[in-house]
């Protein structure tokens, strides 16, 4: 089944401003439609954060390049030559995202770190929105955070506002929140919060310097 799930954008303008992130998860045969999908989508974004949790993330990078994709993130246990792939995302003009698993080491990102643009530490498995927040993810952000001051790192599964401020403190800057957002009475108030926790999280830090 294919899901390209659009989340914190409808057309209200207060949902504009944020980073629109569309998954894809898939089994191969729909994955197709999904650009054609997107370009009708990117007409009230600002921006698209491509995360592709496909295999043979290669395939996708100019489709979803010329349907008007800003950032394209790939999972590292998915291509077995992540610097070629990094070098493609590149040269198709978007931004690269590399995301780990739960099951795989920060260790194993390390070595792309300074090639790409965000590192996106998975706090669910893979699948499926409504998931628990895996709290023992927030090591892997702590020490990214220490080794790459200016990496944008992101985490996406479970981060709402009980989990929020573990994100922050551990040094999330960008988030990604379907259920705790899409589910909410009052969607713009959650995502006020969640951007307020991690603001104060990212100022704190600069003054602790
Ligand atoms: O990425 C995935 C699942 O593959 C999800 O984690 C969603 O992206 C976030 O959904 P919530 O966990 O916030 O409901």
């Amino acid at each position: 089944m294919v899901e390209c799930l659009r989340k914190s954008v409808g057309q209200d303008p207060f949902f504009g401003e944020e980073i629109t992130h569309f998954l894809y998860f898939i089994n191969h045969k729909y994955v197709e439609s999904c650009p054609a999908v997107l370009e009708s989508s990117f007409l009230n974004v600002n921006v698209a954060d491509m995360h592709m949790m496909v295999s043979r993330p290669e395939q996708w990078v100019k489709p979803m390049a010329a349907a008007g994709a800003n950032q394209y993130t790939f999972h590292l246990e998915a291509t077995t030559n992540p610097g070629n792939l990094i070098k493609e995302i590149r040269e198709s003009g978007m931004k690269v995202g590399l995301a780990i698993k739960p099951g795989t080491t920060v260790e194993e990102l390390a070595p792309w770190a300074n090639q790409i643009d965000m590192a996106l530490v998975m706090t669910v498995e893979p699948g499926f929105g409504g998931q628990k927040f895996m709290e023992d993810m927030m090591p892997k952000v702590s020490w990214l955070r220490s080794q790459f001051p200016s990496l944008d790192i992101e985490v996406d599964g479970g981060v709402g506002p009980d989990t929020i401020h573990k994100c922050a403190e551990a040094g999330a800057n960008m988030i990604v929140s379907g259920s705790a957002v899409i589910g909410s009475d009052d969607p713009r108030s959650v995502i006020a919060l969640l951007r307020t926790v991690v603001a104060e999280a990212i100022q704190k830090r600069s003054l602790d310097r």
